[in-house]
């Protein structure tokens, strides 16, 4: 099988390195749009509807308007966040539940899931449905991410010469609480509230991680019952790897290394901390399981493929 793909914003970040992705692989035939066309609606339409499959790769706004534009007929995997909780889109996730692969395979409006939502919703639903997290449970998460998740203007601003000084130190961000990833953490993660998510991003390209405190003492559980839910969940998941716990060894001379699993489509799980504090971990590349590679794994399971294919557990 053959399939023609179209990328709306290829020449974007996230259309970039899908791009990466697709010209490499001989199953994939590339439909192009001419660099001055790549906002004419028209030619945006013909090309999306001349498609057996189209990654979205657009600001929210353009995202709606490009699925307002496409037929039925194609497959519609979008990176943005405008479909993320929407009832006639499947979030695209597939280790998110026993059914979520089958709810891919059989339609044709996926949305992929934020960077950092794929990280927490990943660390916290294995919880929630073992019922070893209450759904009204006060949940915060930080999440160190690299300069790429922002963007074209944001990887121009990093890498301008000379940059601005203010930008060689983390910077947190979203402090008004109200991040984009909210609603689909709370709706995917089955929680009664959104949690206090409070991101910080740093001067380095790409690489994720965000980190969730839990009281062991008020919850009632223990950091073994959590990392065997984890365990569990994840045991048959080629892109989700759970470290073992008590092993000093998962981390980089006792710190941590967000970006240990930058070039891959690798999710890292962490279970670290103490018998009465814990904290969860998950790693990520934001451009690989946190944007294309996520999108990519996405087509491969909608459409029968190898779900790997073209994707790297190790860098
Ligand atoms: N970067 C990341 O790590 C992640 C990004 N995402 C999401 O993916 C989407 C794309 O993000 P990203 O690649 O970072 O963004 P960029 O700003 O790097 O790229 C967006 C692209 O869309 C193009 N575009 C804007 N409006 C239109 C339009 N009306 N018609 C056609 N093309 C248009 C832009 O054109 P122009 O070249 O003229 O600017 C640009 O090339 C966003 O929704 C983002 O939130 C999701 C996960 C992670
Ligand atoms: C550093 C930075 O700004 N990162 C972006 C994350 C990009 C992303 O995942 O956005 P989508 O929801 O469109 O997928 C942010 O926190 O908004």
């Amino acid at each position: 099988m053959t399939l023609k793909v179209f990328v709306d914003g290829q020449a974007g970040t996230t259309g970039l390195r899908l791009h990466d992705y697709l010209s490499a692989r001989d199953d994939v035939t590339l439909l192009q749009i001419d660099e001055a066309q790549r906002k004419n609606a028209d030619e945006r339409r013909r090309l999306l509807n001349e498609a057996d499959v189209a990654f979205l790769c657009l600001p929210d706004a353009a995202s709606r308007e490009a699925a307002a534009l496409t037929e039925m007929d194609t497959c519609l995997i979008d990176a943005s966040t405008a479909f993320r909780t929407h009832d006639d889109w499947v979030y695209g996730l597939p280790e998110l539940a026993d059914s979520q692969r089958d709810r891919l395979k059989t339609t044709q409006r996926i949305a992929v899931p934020g960077c950092h939502a794929s990280a927490f919703i990943l660390l916290t639903r294995p919880l929630r449905d073992a019922g070893l997290i209450p759904d009204s449970y006060p949940l915060s998460a930080t999440s160190l991410t690299g300069y790429s998740g922002g963007g074209k203007q944001m990887i121009a601003d990093y890498e301008a010469s000379p940059r601005d000084p203010r930008l060689d130190s983390p910077r947190p961000y979203a402090l008004g609480l109200a991040h984009k990833h909210l609603p689909e953490m709370r709706y995917h993660g089955r929680l009664a509230h959104a949690p206090i998510f409070q991101p910080i991003v740093g001067p380095f390209l790409k690489g994720l991680t965000v980190s969730i405190p839990l009281a062991l003492e008020t919850l009632g559980v223990t950091r073994q019952q959590l990392h065997d839910a984890l365990s569990a969940r994840y045991a048959n998941e080629a892109f989700v790897r759970v470290m073992p716990l008590n092993d000093d060894s998962v981390l980089d001379n006792g710190s941590f290394d967000v970006q240990a699993c930058n070039g891959t489509n690798r999710v890292d799980l962490f279970v670290l901390g103490n018998d009465e504090r814990a904290v969860l971990m998950a790693r990520l590349d934001n451009l690989g399981k946190g944007a294309a590679g996520a999108a990519i794994q996405c087509m491969n399971v909608r459409f029968g493929l190898p779900e790997d294919k073209g994707l790297a557990v190790y860098a």
